[in-house]
Protein backbone atom coordinates (compact mmCIF):
# COMPACT_ATOMS: atom_id res chain seq x y z
CA UNK A 1 0.00 0.00 0.00
CA UNK A 2 1.43 3.90 -0.72
CA UNK A 3 2.09 5.03 2.40
CA UNK A 4 1.97 8.14 4.32
CA UNK A 5 4.37 9.86 6.47
CA UNK A 6 4.24 12.85 8.71
CA UNK A 7 7.45 14.48 8.51
CA UNK A 8 8.46 18.12 9.92
CA UNK A 9 11.92 18.07 7.76
CA UNK A 10 13.89 17.06 5.61
CA UNK A 11 17.63 18.20 6.05
CA UNK A 12 20.01 17.47 2.68
CA UNK A 13 24.34 17.54 3.04
CA UNK A 14 23.76 16.25 6.63
CA UNK A 15 26.83 14.32 7.94
CA UNK A 16 26.03 13.67 11.76
CA UNK A 17 23.79 10.79 11.93
CA UNK A 18 25.44 8.05 9.79
CA UNK A 19 28.62 8.26 6.79
CA UNK A 20 29.12 10.32 4.47
CA UNK A 21 26.54 12.84 3.30
CA UNK A 22 22.98 12.20 3.90
CA UNK A 23 19.56 13.33 3.37
CA UNK A 24 17.73 13.16 6.91
CA UNK A 25 13.96 12.79 7.49
CA UNK A 26 13.01 13.88 11.02
CA UNK A 27 9.08 12.31 11.31
CA UNK A 28 6.59 14.07 13.54
CA UNK A 29 5.65 11.54 16.85
CA UNK A 30 7.32 10.68 20.02
CA UNK A 31 6.40 8.41 23.12
CA UNK A 32 9.47 10.40 24.95
CA UNK A 33 9.39 14.08 26.24
CA UNK A 34 13.15 14.82 26.89
CA UNK A 35 13.53 18.05 28.93
CA UNK A 36 16.30 18.99 26.87
CA UNK A 37 15.01 17.73 23.80
CA UNK A 38 15.71 20.28 20.92
CA UNK A 39 13.14 19.34 18.46
CA UNK A 40 9.57 20.16 20.58
CA UNK A 41 7.68 19.95 17.32
CA UNK A 42 8.31 16.35 16.72
CA UNK A 43 6.42 15.31 19.97
CA UNK A 44 2.88 15.26 19.07
CA UNK A 45 1.76 12.97 15.81
CA UNK A 46 -0.46 15.51 14.04
CA UNK A 47 0.55 18.28 11.92
CA UNK A 48 0.01 21.21 13.65
CA UNK A 49 0.83 25.59 13.93
CA UNK A 50 3.32 26.96 15.83
CA UNK A 51 3.74 30.96 16.62
CA UNK A 52 6.62 33.69 15.55
CA UNK A 53 5.06 36.40 17.17
CA UNK A 54 7.76 38.59 15.85
CA UNK A 55 6.66 38.42 12.43
CA UNK A 56 3.00 39.30 12.96
CA UNK A 57 1.77 42.47 11.16
CA UNK A 58 -0.84 42.97 13.70
CA UNK A 59 -4.50 42.01 14.06
CA UNK A 60 -5.61 45.42 13.14
CA UNK A 61 -3.50 45.65 10.16
CA UNK A 62 -3.98 42.06 9.00
CA UNK A 63 -6.42 39.37 11.10
CA UNK A 64 -6.32 37.58 8.60
CA UNK A 65 -5.88 34.08 10.86
CA UNK A 66 -8.85 35.11 13.13
CA UNK A 67 -11.20 35.49 10.43
CA UNK A 68 -10.35 32.18 9.02
CA UNK A 69 -10.46 30.37 12.25
CA UNK A 70 -13.18 28.02 12.93
CA UNK A 71 -12.95 28.42 16.45
CA UNK A 72 -13.73 31.03 19.12
CA UNK A 73 -10.53 32.69 21.24
CA UNK A 74 -8.09 30.58 20.32
CA UNK A 75 -5.81 32.76 18.27
CA UNK A 76 -4.61 35.22 21.19
CA UNK A 77 -3.57 38.20 20.56
CA UNK A 78 -1.26 40.72 23.14
CA UNK A 79 -1.09 44.06 22.11
CA UNK A 80 -2.30 43.48 18.47
CA UNK A 81 0.13 41.29 17.74
CA UNK A 82 -0.33 37.13 17.48
CA UNK A 83 1.19 35.99 20.68
CA UNK A 84 -0.20 32.08 21.22
CA UNK A 85 -2.96 29.51 20.42
CA UNK A 86 -4.87 27.98 22.84
CA UNK A 87 -3.92 24.39 22.98
CA UNK A 88 -7.13 23.19 24.30
CA UNK A 89 -9.32 24.20 21.59
CA UNK A 90 -6.90 24.36 18.78
CA UNK A 91 -8.44 21.66 16.23
CA UNK A 92 -4.85 21.98 14.21
CA UNK A 93 -7.03 22.49 10.92
CA UNK A 94 -4.03 25.06 9.84
CA UNK A 95 -6.67 27.36 8.49
CA UNK A 96 -4.58 30.03 10.39
CA UNK A 97 -1.64 29.41 8.36
CA UNK A 98 -2.97 28.88 4.91
CA UNK A 99 -4.48 32.65 6.02
CA UNK A 100 -1.55 34.21 7.61
CA UNK A 101 0.37 36.63 4.89
CA UNK A 102 3.41 36.53 6.86
CA UNK A 103 5.81 33.61 8.44
CA UNK A 104 3.95 34.62 11.90
CA UNK A 105 2.34 30.56 11.61
CA UNK A 106 4.19 28.11 10.35
CA UNK A 107 3.07 24.60 10.01
CA UNK A 108 4.91 22.06 11.67
CA UNK A 109 5.01 18.73 9.75
CA UNK A 110 3.75 17.59 6.56
CA UNK A 111 1.85 14.48 5.38
CA UNK A 112 4.06 13.30 2.30
CA UNK A 113 3.76 10.42 0.11
CA UNK A 114 6.62 8.34 -0.29
CA UNK A 115 7.29 8.84 -3.63
CA UNK A 116 7.63 12.60 -2.57
CA UNK A 117 9.90 11.91 -0.55
CA UNK A 118 12.13 9.79 -3.28
CA UNK A 119 12.15 12.28 -5.38
CA UNK A 120 14.34 14.50 -2.53
CA UNK A 121 15.97 11.84 -1.68
CA UNK A 122 17.11 11.09 -5.39
CA UNK A 123 18.53 14.49 -6.21
CA UNK A 124 21.37 13.65 -3.94
CA UNK A 125 22.52 10.62 -5.77
CA UNK A 126 25.60 11.44 -6.86
CA UNK A 127 26.99 12.71 -3.27
CA UNK A 128 25.74 9.55 -1.50
CA UNK A 129 27.75 7.62 -3.93
CA UNK A 130 30.82 9.93 -3.65
CA UNK A 131 30.98 9.91 -0.10
CA UNK A 132 29.50 7.00 1.25
CA UNK A 133 26.41 8.49 2.45
CA UNK A 134 22.65 8.08 1.89
CA UNK A 135 19.01 8.42 4.38
CA UNK A 136 18.84 8.88 7.64
CA UNK A 137 14.88 8.70 9.43
CA UNK A 138 15.33 10.57 12.87
CA UNK A 139 12.60 12.34 14.50
CA UNK A 140 10.39 12.37 16.62
CA UNK A 141 10.39 8.83 17.29
CA UNK A 142 10.07 7.12 13.42
CA UNK A 143 9.04 3.57 14.52
CA UNK A 144 5.65 5.54 15.67
CA UNK A 145 5.36 5.04 11.56
CA UNK A 146 6.67 1.67 10.71
CA UNK A 147 5.09 1.09 7.86
CA UNK A 148 5.76 4.10 6.04
CA UNK A 149 9.79 4.17 7.02
CA UNK A 150 9.29 0.19 5.97
CA UNK A 151 8.30 1.09 2.58
CA UNK A 152 10.38 4.10 1.98
CA UNK A 153 13.43 2.18 3.04
CA UNK A 154 12.34 -0.53 0.52
CA UNK A 155 12.02 1.52 -2.51
CA UNK A 156 15.66 3.11 -0.82
CA UNK A 157 17.41 -0.33 -1.16
CA UNK A 158 15.89 -0.56 -4.52
CA UNK A 159 17.69 2.11 -5.87
CA UNK A 160 20.84 1.01 -3.97
CA UNK A 161 20.78 3.85 -1.29
CA UNK A 162 22.43 3.15 1.99
CA UNK A 163 19.81 3.96 4.76
CA UNK A 164 20.09 4.64 8.99
CA UNK A 165 17.36 4.73 11.35
CA UNK A 166 18.10 6.85 14.38
CA UNK A 167 15.29 5.26 16.83
CA UNK A 168 14.79 5.84 20.67
CA UNK A 169 13.41 1.67 20.10
CA UNK A 170 10.38 2.95 22.78
CA UNK A 171 8.35 0.84 20.55
CA UNK A 172 6.79 -2.70 20.18
CA UNK A 173 9.75 -4.83 18.81
CA UNK A 174 7.00 -5.70 16.15
CA UNK A 175 7.46 -1.92 14.94
CA UNK A 176 10.91 -2.47 15.01
CA UNK A 177 11.21 -5.76 13.09
CA UNK A 178 9.14 -3.91 9.80
CA UNK A 179 11.96 -1.52 9.31
CA UNK A 180 15.01 -3.33 10.10
CA UNK A 181 15.15 -5.85 6.94
CA UNK A 182 15.80 -2.27 5.22
CA UNK A 183 18.20 -1.08 7.18
CA UNK A 184 21.55 -0.71 6.81
CA UNK A 185 22.70 1.52 10.04
CA UNK A 186 20.79 1.46 13.43
CA UNK A 187 21.66 4.72 16.08
CA UNK A 188 20.16 4.79 19.35
CA UNK A 189 20.21 6.30 22.65
CA UNK A 190 21.28 5.45 26.11
CA UNK A 191 19.64 8.50 27.93
CA UNK A 192 20.11 7.05 31.30
CA UNK A 193 20.65 3.33 33.18
CA UNK A 194 18.08 4.33 36.07
CA UNK A 195 14.53 3.63 35.07
CA UNK A 196 13.12 6.08 37.45
CA UNK A 197 15.47 8.81 36.80
CA UNK A 198 14.87 7.85 33.23
CA UNK A 199 11.13 8.11 33.58
CA UNK A 200 11.89 11.73 35.69
CA UNK A 201 13.72 12.87 32.98
CA UNK A 202 12.02 11.89 30.07
CA UNK A 203 8.23 10.70 30.76
CA UNK A 204 9.16 7.34 30.39
CA UNK A 205 10.79 3.92 32.13
CA UNK A 206 14.01 2.80 30.33
CA UNK A 207 13.14 -0.92 30.25
CA UNK A 208 11.52 -1.56 27.14
CA UNK A 209 14.29 0.32 25.26
CA UNK A 210 17.21 -1.51 26.83
CA UNK A 211 15.29 -5.12 26.02
CA UNK A 212 15.24 -3.91 22.64
CA UNK A 213 18.52 -2.90 22.37
CA UNK A 214 19.59 -6.11 23.79
CA UNK A 215 17.45 -7.41 20.95
CA UNK A 216 19.59 -5.81 18.05
CA UNK A 217 22.42 -7.14 19.74
CA UNK A 218 21.27 -11.03 20.31
CA UNK A 219 20.79 -10.70 16.65
CA UNK A 220 23.89 -9.38 15.86
CA UNK A 221 22.91 -6.08 14.48
CA UNK A 222 25.48 -3.85 14.89
CA UNK A 223 24.85 -0.51 16.52
CA UNK A 224 25.96 3.27 16.95
CA UNK A 225 25.22 4.16 20.37
CA UNK A 226 25.08 7.63 21.51
CA UNK A 227 24.79 9.14 25.08
CA UNK A 228 23.06 13.08 25.47
CA UNK A 229 25.65 13.88 27.68
CA UNK A 230 22.91 16.18 30.15
CA UNK A 231 24.70 18.05 33.00
CA UNK A 232 23.40 17.15 36.59
CA UNK A 233 21.30 14.49 34.79
CA UNK A 234 23.25 11.61 33.34
CA UNK A 235 27.11 12.56 33.61
CA UNK A 236 27.42 11.19 37.44
CA UNK A 237 30.28 8.34 37.54
CA UNK A 238 27.37 5.89 38.58
CA UNK A 239 25.49 6.52 35.69
CA UNK A 240 28.51 6.09 33.21
CA UNK A 241 30.22 3.28 34.94
CA UNK A 242 26.19 1.63 34.67
CA UNK A 243 25.99 2.13 30.75
CA UNK A 244 29.23 0.93 30.15
CA UNK A 245 28.71 -2.43 32.01
CA UNK A 246 25.01 -2.79 29.54
CA UNK A 247 27.44 -2.11 26.66
CA UNK A 248 30.14 -4.86 27.97
CA UNK A 249 27.69 -7.47 29.38
CA UNK A 250 24.67 -7.17 27.41
CA UNK A 251 25.15 -5.60 24.13
CA UNK A 252 28.40 -8.29 23.35
CA UNK A 253 30.67 -6.47 21.09
CA UNK A 254 27.98 -5.19 18.74
CA UNK A 255 28.38 -1.56 19.45
CA UNK A 256 30.85 0.01 16.78
CA UNK A 257 30.65 3.30 18.28
CA UNK A 258 29.66 5.04 21.57
CA UNK A 259 29.26 8.82 20.62
CA UNK A 260 28.82 11.37 23.40
CA UNK A 261 26.72 14.46 22.52
CA UNK A 262 27.63 17.41 24.61
CA UNK A 263 24.33 19.00 25.67
CA UNK A 264 23.43 22.03 23.30
CA UNK A 265 20.65 24.56 24.36
CA UNK A 266 18.52 24.30 20.71
CA UNK A 267 15.36 24.94 20.03
CA UNK A 268 14.21 27.41 22.68
CA UNK A 269 12.39 29.51 20.06
CA UNK A 270 10.85 26.47 18.22
CA UNK A 271 8.99 25.69 22.76
CA UNK A 272 8.08 29.45 22.30
CA UNK A 273 6.25 29.08 19.10
CA UNK A 274 4.58 25.55 21.06
CA UNK A 275 3.63 27.32 23.93
CA UNK A 276 5.77 24.41 25.44
CA UNK A 277 7.70 25.51 28.31
CA UNK A 278 11.55 25.04 28.19
CA UNK A 279 13.07 22.95 31.21
CA UNK A 280 16.73 23.54 30.60
CA UNK A 281 16.33 27.44 31.26
CA UNK A 282 18.37 27.44 34.44
CA UNK A 283 21.07 25.19 32.76
CA UNK A 284 24.26 27.13 32.46
CA UNK A 285 27.67 25.70 31.80
CA UNK A 286 31.01 26.62 31.30
CA UNK A 287 31.25 25.25 27.99
CA UNK A 288 34.93 24.83 28.08
CA UNK A 289 34.83 22.77 31.70
CA UNK A 290 32.08 21.13 30.19
CA UNK A 291 33.89 20.06 27.31
CA UNK A 292 36.58 18.66 29.32
CA UNK A 293 34.55 16.64 31.51
CA UNK A 294 32.74 14.57 28.25
CA UNK A 295 36.15 14.05 27.57
CA UNK A 296 37.11 12.53 30.26
CA UNK A 297 34.26 10.23 29.97
CA UNK A 298 35.20 9.56 26.67
CA UNK A 299 38.41 8.49 28.25
CA UNK A 300 36.49 6.24 31.08
CA UNK A 301 34.56 4.68 28.46
CA UNK A 302 37.90 3.95 25.99
CA UNK A 303 39.54 2.49 28.85
CA UNK A 304 36.81 -0.51 29.30
CA UNK A 305 37.37 -1.11 26.08
CA UNK A 306 34.44 0.81 24.47
CA UNK A 307 35.62 2.84 21.20
CA UNK A 308 34.02 5.84 22.58
CA UNK A 309 33.85 9.59 20.89
CA UNK A 310 33.32 12.66 21.83
CA UNK A 311 30.50 13.98 18.69
CA UNK A 312 30.10 12.18 15.58
CA UNK A 313 32.75 12.23 13.67
CA UNK A 314 36.30 10.01 14.02
CA UNK A 315 39.13 12.05 14.27
CA UNK A 316 41.19 12.23 10.49
C1 LIG B 1 16.98 14.89 17.59
S1 LIG B 1 17.37 13.33 18.28
C2 LIG B 1 16.48 12.26 17.27
C3 LIG B 1 16.46 10.82 17.70
C4 LIG B 1 15.57 10.43 18.86
N1 LIG B 1 14.44 11.24 18.98
C5 LIG B 1 16.36 10.40 20.14
O1 LIG B 1 16.33 11.36 20.88
O2 LIG B 1 17.00 9.38 20.39
C6 LIG B 1 19.04 13.11 17.72
C7 LIG B 1 20.06 13.06 18.84
O3 LIG B 1 20.13 14.33 19.46
C8 LIG B 1 20.24 14.16 20.86
N2 LIG B 1 19.77 15.38 21.50
C9 LIG B 1 18.51 15.85 21.59
N3 LIG B 1 18.49 17.03 22.23
C10 LIG B 1 19.78 17.33 22.56
C11 LIG B 1 20.41 18.43 23.22
N4 LIG B 1 19.72 19.46 23.67
N5 LIG B 1 21.76 18.39 23.35
C12 LIG B 1 22.49 17.35 22.88
N6 LIG B 1 21.95 16.28 22.25
C13 LIG B 1 20.61 16.27 22.09
C14 LIG B 1 19.42 12.93 21.11
O4 LIG B 1 19.74 12.35 22.36
C15 LIG B 1 19.77 12.05 19.93
O5 LIG B 1 20.93 11.32 20.18
S1 LIG C 1 -5.12 25.46 13.55
FE1 LIG C 1 -7.31 25.84 13.10
S2 LIG C 1 -8.28 25.76 15.12
FE2 LIG C 1 -6.10 25.98 15.50
S3 LIG C 1 -5.78 28.16 15.72
FE3 LIG C 1 -5.39 27.68 13.57
S4 LIG C 1 -7.33 27.98 12.52
FE4 LIG C 1 -7.78 27.90 14.72
S1 LIG D 1 -2.69 36.39 9.82
FE1 LIG D 1 -0.55 36.39 10.46
S2 LIG D 1 0.14 38.50 10.26
FE2 LIG D 1 -2.10 38.50 10.18
S3 LIG D 1 -2.73 38.89 12.29
FE3 LIG D 1 -2.69 36.70 12.02
S4 LIG D 1 -0.63 36.10 12.65
FE4 LIG D 1 -0.60 38.29 12.35
S1 LIG E 1 13.43 11.00 22.21
FE1 LIG E 1 14.43 12.52 20.90
S2 LIG E 1 12.76 13.62 19.89
FE2 LIG E 1 11.86 12.45 21.59
S3 LIG E 1 11.76 13.88 23.27
FE3 LIG E 1 13.70 12.79 23.46
S4 LIG E 1 15.24 14.00 22.36
FE4 LIG E 1 13.19 14.72 21.75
Amino acid sequence: MAQQGNVFNIQRFTIHDGPGMRTELFLKGCPLRCEWCSNPESWTSSVQPGVYKTKCISQKKCGMCKEECPKEDVLQFVRGKLTSIDRSKCTNCLACYQACPSDAIKQWGKWMSVDECMKEIKKDLGYYERSGGGVTVSGGEPLLQSDFVAELFSRCKDEGIQTCLESTFCTEWEEAEKVLPYTDIVISDLKHMSSEVHRKYTGVTNERILDNLKRLADGHRELILRIPVIPGVNDDRENIEAAADFIIRELKGNVRTLQLLSFMRLGEEKYQSLGIPYKMEHVKINRKSFQKHVEELADYFNSRGIHCLVGTKEKQ
